[in-house]
């Protein structure tokens, strides 16, 4: 199977480095500078700095080269994700999402994104907690590969899997989705209790409380508890929860420090889904009727409707009810 990778940034990287052990691995990048920069030195500078890369990436920024792969790894930012799939060559057979994100626009999680982009491909979702320069430094990382059909994911699994990088199977891909997404959101939260100095209990309470969302908002997806609770949910939002190596969180302890979210954005190359994600969740539960109430102080406070201590007022003040509601 010959694996090409759609976006040259730190996730796309790493993902080709690993690929790249299995044989030679095309990885598309936007940018002439990191295929110019891959092609030299073997080293993205722009998105994984520092990290000798395999010989066997090739490097390109011309789409029509994905019509020599059979399985194609898309890791473009979720927003582009579909303007990418249509300026591409007619899509591989194996399409797998490796990027995080609700299309803004039209609500949709990012698999049926790309059932409507690419009608005849079999789409399955790889995600978990990987944040790409451990992936890319060879540490162990385990994640869930999700398709309709485990059968049709297994030679996808055989291809990638690597005794560090260990992939589980699963046929919950709305699951192995939403907890990618949503994760993204509530990082941000996290990240805003480290930067006001709100304490570990007041993070610990956040995630727990923000998996609860989750599970709210995936439940309403058909999405299984176990899934979310699992690899791609539970998992990925205690990495994300945990550390400054999330753009996420980053984001949010600027954000409890108190500079704009304008200002922090504008300061970016690289993407940070929550701050995409956030408002089109927010939306998505409040047409439906689902309670999410860190997520709707998230996009508050990015949308400069809200300061960190009305948002903190507000969820302090809602009214007691069972933990299970
Ligand atoms: N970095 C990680 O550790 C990691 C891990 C798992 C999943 N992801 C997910 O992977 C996806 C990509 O993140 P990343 O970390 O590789 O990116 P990055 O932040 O390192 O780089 C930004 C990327 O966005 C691309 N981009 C910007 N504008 C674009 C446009 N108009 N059209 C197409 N592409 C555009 C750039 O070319 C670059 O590839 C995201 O959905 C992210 O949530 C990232
Ligand atoms: O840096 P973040 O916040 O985009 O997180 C990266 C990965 O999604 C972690 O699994």
């Amino acid at each position: 199977m010959k694996v090409g990778v759609v976006g040259g940034g730190a996730w796309g990287t790493a993902l080709a480095q690993v690929a790249a052990q299995g044989g030679e691995t095309l990885l598309w990048s936007r940018e002439p500078e990191v295929a110019e920069s891959i092609a030299a030195t073997h080293e993205n500078r722009l998105f994984l700095p520092g990290v000798p890369l395999s010989e066997r990436i090739r490097p390109t920024t011309d789409l029509a080269d994905l019509a020599q792969c059979d399985l194609w790894l898309l890791v473009t930012p979720a927003q582009h994700m579909r303007a990418v799939l249509e300026a591409a060559p007619p899509c591989a057979a194996a399409l797998v999402l490796c990027s995080k994100g609700i299309e803004e626009r039209s609500g949709l999680l990012l698999h049926a994104v790309a059932r409507q982009a690419c009608a005849e491909a079999e789409v399955m979702v790889l995600s978990g907690p990987t944040f790409a320069h451990e992936v890319a430094a060879g540490l162990p990382t385990a994640l869930t590969l999700a398709a309709d059909d485990e059968e049709d994911a297994e030679p996808v699994r055989a291809r990638l899997a690597r005794p560090e990088f260990r992939i589980y199977l699963s046929d919950d891909v709305a699951g192995a989705e939403v907890g990618g997404a949503v994760k993204n959101v509530l990082a941000i939260a996290c990240g805003v209790v480290e930067g006001r100095g709100l304490g570990q209990n007041a993070r610990a309470a956040l995630i727990a409380r923000g998996f609860a969302e989750m599970t709210r908002f995936g439940l309403a997806r058909g999405a299984r508890p176990e899934t979310l609770a699992g690899l791609s949910g539970l998992g990925d939002l205690v990495l994300t929860c945990s550390s400054t190596s999330s753009r996420n969180y980053s984001l949010g302890k600027g954000l409890g420090q108190g500079r704009p979210a304008a200002e922090l954005m504008a300061d970016r190359r690289t993407v940070a889904e929550g701050a995409f994600t956030a408002p089109v969740l927010r939306r998505l539960a409040e047409e439906e009727g689902i309670d999410m109430p860190i997520v709707a102080a998230v996009d508050d406070m990015l949308a400069g409707r809200a300061r960190v201590d009305e948002v903190l007022e507000r969820l302090l003040s809602r009214p007691h009810r069972p933990e299970r509601a």
